[in-house]
């Protein structure tokens, strides 16, 4: 019995809950900005038999999003920025709106959601609600994915966002008219999932 084989074992049980799944090993394929892993693994059949299967699993952390509105001014502040995967994936130009998000990077959701605002945004905002937690892509990708809903004003600017000097992000902060951002979604020029999925939530509890 060797070490790796114990140390799968342990996480089998401490970890890992379900007792159609065994016998879990990772094998790391690329450690280079984020990670991709391998998991090969025996999963137990309905009909009682053990089958192994291989997974690749893409782990760069879990992340927040927040969607900033204000209900007087009937408007939302949206990120417009370059995403390489949507540019060699039929997203012409590249350029993605989004709501603001980034990864944890250690803090807890709320807190890392108030410092991406203000970095991408320039708002500095202290309210934030909680709406859902979701795994955007479950097939291959780790990520757990917080979303938040948060309410600011003119009196919260702070400066004029873009991102973290460090970060070559390049964020463009847009104010639009929240009518106006649900055409978007309709026309299909928001294509962000999260997005999409807080706007909705907003028009649903008549947020803005
Ligand atoms: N050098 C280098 N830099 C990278 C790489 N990948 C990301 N970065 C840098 O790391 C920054 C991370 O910025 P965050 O604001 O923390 O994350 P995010 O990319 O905006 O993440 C958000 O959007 C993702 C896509 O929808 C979400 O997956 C994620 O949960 C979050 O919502 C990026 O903007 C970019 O500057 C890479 O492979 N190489
Ligand atoms: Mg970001």
């Amino acid at each position: 019995m060797t070490l790796v084989y114990l140390y799968n074992q342990i996480l089998n049980l401490i970890e890992l809950k379900n007792g159609s799944i065994k016998e879990v090993e990772k094998k790391v394929l690329s450690d280079n900005w984020y990670t991709l892993n391998k998991y090969t693994f025996k999963y137990q059949r309905t009909d009682g038999t053990w089958e192994k299967q291989e997974r690749e699993a893409y782990d760069r952390g879990n992340g927040a999003a927040i969607l900033l509105y204000n209900s007087k001014k009937g408007t939302v502040v949206l990120t417009r920025q370059f995403r390489m995967p949507t540019y060699v994936n039929g997203n012409e130009g590249g350029m993605m709106i989004e709501v603001c998000a980034g990864l944890l990077d250690g803090d807890n959701p709320a807190d890392c959601v108030r410092k991406e605002t203000e970095e991408e945004t320039g708002y500095k905002i202290s309210k934030v609600q909680k709406v859902f937690k979701t795994y955007m892509s479950p097939g291959s990708v780790t990520e757990i994915l917080y979303l938040f809903v948060g309410e600011y004003d003119e009196s919260m600017k702070v400066s004029d966002g873009g991102g973290a000097e460090n970060e070559t992000e390049n964020i463009e902060v847009l104010e639009l008219d929240f009518n106006e951002a649900m055409k978007m979604v309709a026309s299909g020029e928001i294509k962000d999932a999260k997005t999409i999925i807080l706007l909705q939530r907003a028009k649903m509890n008549a947020l803005v």
